[in-house]
C-alpha cells in the first residue's frame, strides 16, 4: 500500500506557490539500501510500515483545493466564461502568427518525428480550436435551459455542471492538439484539471501553456506534471480526480477504468477500417487518400487505416500499384516516413511474419526494416507496408485477434469481396473491438453495372406498383412534405405518363425522379450529379453505415479515417466511457455533466390544507 508524502527527491522547477503552475522532473534519488534506485525496503513494508512514495504531494494538494462545483459554473463565477472567451481570442490572434506557429511545428518535429506539413496541420487545427472558443462562445457551451413546472412559481433549470478536480492524459502522437484541445474543452467548463502529457513529447505543451499565461490563463488554474505512466496512475489513486480523460492505448485505458472505478472517458486504440465500393472512380485520388491515411506519421495516428476491404472491381485497376508507389516515394530526410515511438522494428517484424503464416496471405510492399538510418534500436524504422489476407481466413477465429491488432506503425492490411461478400465485411467490423474511425468510399453511379441499376428499377417499379404511389418524403416533383393535394395531382400525372407510355406507374415515377434530378443539376450548373442509380450507390452505402458503429465515420468517394479537424467530432462509438474531442458536443459531454434544478418557490395555493397521509 503507498502513501504519498512530501519529501525533497523532486524538485519543482516553477515557484508553485506563486504561480500553481507545477513542472517537476526528477533530480535526485535517495538511497536508503543497497539497489541504486530503491527508496524503500520492500521486505518492511506492513500496515504499520506504510512505504513512502515521494513527490506528488504539490498535485495532490492543488487539486484537492478545487471544489466539486469546480472553478465556475453557471451560478457561480459566470464572469471566467467570457475570461477564457478573451484567453482563446488571444492565443488563437498569437498561434496565428507565422513565426510562433512555425516555432509550435518545429517543435512538434523535434519530439514526435512527422513531416512539417503534418506538424503544421496540427498548430492549424489546435489554432482554428481557439479561434472557434473566442467571444461568447465559451458562454454558450454552458447553455441551460428551462422547462414550466406543474403550478405557479415551479420551473426546473438544467445545467451543464463541471466535475471540479480533473486529470488529462494523453499520448506522444499529437503532443499540441490533443492535450490543447482537451485542456481548454475542461478549463471552459470550469474544471481545474492537472495535466499528463506523455513526457517524450511534453516540451510541446510546457511551451503552450506559457503561451496561455501570457494570453491570461490564471496560473493556479492548470497544473501540469511531467512524469511516467506508472507514477501517474499512483498519483490519479491518491488524487482521486472526479474524471480523467484518457487517450492512448486501450491497455492503459481499461487499466484506469478498474483503477478509477469508472470515473474516465476514454478515447483509446483504433483498428480502422476503409471500404471502397463497387463504384470504381478517381483511382488517383482514393490511392493518395490511402497513402496519407495509412502512412502520414509513420501510421502513428490512432485514426490511421488498419485495413483495406476491395471490392472486386477494384482490384484489377492500379489502385494497390498507385498505393505502392506513392508509399515508395516518402522518405527519412523530410520524415514523410520516420521512427516508430512505440514499436520496434522486431516486433513489428515477427507480426508480418505471424501474418504471413496464414494461408493466402502475401506480402504486397514493404516488410523491410528502414535502411541507412541512426534511429536508436529502441525505436522502430520500416518501411511503408501493406500485407494481403483473403477475407475468410480474417473471420476464421483462430486469425481475427491477430489480424485486428492495432500495430502502431506504417502498417495495413489489405483484403478483397466480391459483390455478394459485403455481409463478410460487415461480420468483421461487427467483431472488431475498437470503434474509432472508418470510411466507406462509394458514391458514383458511372460505373454501377447496367444490370444492377435494372434490378432497382424493376424492384423500386414493383414496390410503387403494389404500393401505387411514393409517399412525400421521395416523391420527385414535389419533394418532402408535398401536401395530399400536391400527391394527388402527381399521382395523376404519373398515371396518364403510364397510359401514354405502357410502361409501369413505377417506373414512370423513376424517370420522373432522375429527370427532376437532370433539371436540378442542370439548375445548379452541374454540381448537383444525383441519379437514379447515385440513389443506389447511396443507398448501399447507407446499409454499410447503417451496420456499423464507428464514432467519426466518412461517407463519399473522398472518404478517409484520417482526419480530426476542430470542425467536427473525433472520437470512438459504442462504448458509455468513449470521449470526443473538438467540437462543442464533445467538449460538453467529456466536460461536464447534467445538473437540474427545480425552482418551486410558491404561492402555496390559497386554501391548501395538510393532506392524509399518502
Ligand atoms: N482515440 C484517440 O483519440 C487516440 C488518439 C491518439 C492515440 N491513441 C492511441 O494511443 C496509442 C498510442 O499512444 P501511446 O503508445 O503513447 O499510448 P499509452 O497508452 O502507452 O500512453 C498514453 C499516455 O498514458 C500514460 N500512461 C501509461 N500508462 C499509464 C498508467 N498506468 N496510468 C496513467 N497514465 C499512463 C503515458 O505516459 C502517456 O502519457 C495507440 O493505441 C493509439 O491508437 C488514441
Amino acid at each position: 500500500m503507498f502513501r504519498f508524502k512530501p519529501c525533497s527527491v523532486f524538485r519543482t522547477v516553477a515557484n508553485r506557490a506563486a504561480s500553481g503552475f507545477l513542472f517537476t522532473s526528477l533530480t535526485s534519488r535517495r538511497r536508503i539500501h543497497s539497489f541504486p534506485f530503491a527508496t524503500i525496503d520492500a521486505e518492511e513494508i506492513s500496515g504499520s510500515h506504510p512505504a513512502e512514495c515521494a513527490f506528488l504531494q504539490p498535485f495532490v494538494e492543488s487539486l484537492s483545493k478545487c471544489p466539486k462545483h469546480g472553478l465556475h459554473n453557471p451560478l457561480r463565477a459566470p464572469e471566467r466564461y467570457l475570461l477564457y472567451g478573451d484567453i482563446s481570442t488571444k492565443a488563437a490572434h498569437l498561434l496565428g502568427q507565422p513565426e510562433v506557429s512555425n516555432f509550435f511545428a518545429r517543435l512538434i518535429q523535434r519530439v514526435s518525428p512527422k513531416s512539417y506539413k503534418q506538424a503544421q496541420g496540427e498548430v492549424f487545427v489546435t489554432q482554428k480550436f481557439l479561434e472557434n472558443f473566442c467571444g461568447d462562445q465559451v458562454r454558450f457551451l454552458a447553455r441551460s435551459f428551462a422547462v414550466p413546472g406543474n403550478h405557479l412559481g415551479q420551473q426546473s433549470n438544467g445545467y451543464r455542471w463541471p466535475y471540479g478536480p480533473v486529470a488529462i492524459i494523453t499520448p506522444f502522437n499529437f503532443p499540441l492538439e490533443i492535450p490543447l484541445l482537451q485542456l481548454m474543452g475542461a478549463l471552459y467548463m470550469g474544471n481545474k484539471p492537472v495535466l499528463k502529457v506523455d513526457s517524450k513529447v511534453c516540451i510541446v505543451m510546457e511551451q503552450m501553456i506559457r503561451l496561455l499565461h501570457e494570453c491570461g490563463l490564471p496560473k493556479e488554474d492548470v497544473d501540469f506534471i511531467n512524469t511516467d505512466g506508472m507514477t501517474m496512475n499512483k498519483f490519479l489513486l491518491e488524487a482521486k480526480p472526479h474524471m480523467t480523460l484518457f487517450t492512448g492505448s486501450s491497455r492503459v485505458a481499461e487499466k484506469l477504468a478498474g483503477d478509477l472505478r469508472g470515473r474516465v472517458k476514454l478515447e483509446d486504440a483504433g483498428f480502422d477500417w476503409k471500404i471502397l465500393g463497387p463504384d470504381v472512380q478517381e483511382i488517383d485520388y482514393v490511392a493518395w487518400v490511402c497513402d496519407q491515411d495509412a502512412y502520414a506519421c509513420s501510421g502513428q495516428k490512432c485514426s490511421a487505416q488498419s485495413i483495406l476491404f476491395m471490392h472486386e472491381n477494384w482490384v484489377s485497376t492500379s489502385l494497390v500499384p498507385q498505393i505502392k508507389e506513392l508509399a515508395e516515394r516518402r522518405k527519412l530526410e523530410d520524415l514523410t516516413i520516420g521512427p516508430v515511438l512505440t514499436v520496434t522494428t522486431d516486433r513489428m517484424v515477427e507480426h508480418i511474419e505471424k501474418l504471413l503464416e496464414i494461408p493466402g496471405s502475401k506480402l504486397l510492399f514493404g516488410g523491410q526494416p528502414l535502411e541507412n538510418h541512426s534511429i536508436p534500436k529502441l525505436y522502430g524504422a520500416l518501411k511503408p507496408t501493406a500485407l494481403f489476407i483473403p477475407i475468410d481466413e480474417i473471420l476464421k477465429d483462430k486469425n481475427f485477434e491477430l489480424v485486428t491488432t492495432e500495430l502502431f506503425g506504417p502498417f495495413q492490411v489489405i483484403t478483397q469481396y466480391k459483390q455478394d461478400q459485403l455481409a463478410l465485411v460487415l461480420e468483421a467490423c461487427e467483431r472488431m473491438l475498437a470503434h474509432l474511425t472508418a470510411a466507406v468510399v462509394s458514391n458514383d453511379p458511372m460505373f454501377l453495372q447496367a444490370t444492377v441499376i435494372k434490378l432497382v428499377v424493376v424492384w423500386i417499379s414493383s414496390r410503387i406498383s403494389s404500393t401505387l404511389l411514393p409517399g412525400a418524403d421521395a416523391s420527385p416533383e414535389t419533394g418532402a412534405g408535398a401536401t395530399e393535394q400536391a400527391r394527388g395531382s402527381e399521382q395523376a400525372r404519373v398515371q396518364e405518363r403510364a397510359r401514354g407510355s405502357g410502361l409501369s406507374a413505377g417506373a414512370v415515377w423513376v424517370k420522373m425522379l432522375h429527370a427532376t434530378h437532370v433539371r436540378r443539376r442542370e439548375r445548379n450548373g452541374g454540381r448537383e450529379r444525383m441519379t437514379v442509380a447515385s440513389a443506389w450507390a447511396r443507398l448501399r452505402g447507407m446499409e454499410v453505415l447503417g451496420r456499423s458503429v464507428n464514432g467519426t465515420t466518412y461517407a463519399g468517394i473522398r472518404a478517409r479515417t484520417t482526419g480530426a479537424p476542430q470542425n467536427h467530432w473525433f472520437g470512438p462509438a459504442g462504448d458509455p466511457r468513449g470521449a470526443g474531442i473538438g467540437t462543442p458536443e464533445a467538449i460538453k459531454l467529456v466536460w461536464s455533466c447534467h445538473r437540474e434544478i427545480i425552482y418551486d418557490i410558491g404561492p402555496i395555493p390559497h386554501q391548501w390544507k395538510i393532506p392524509l397521509s399518502t
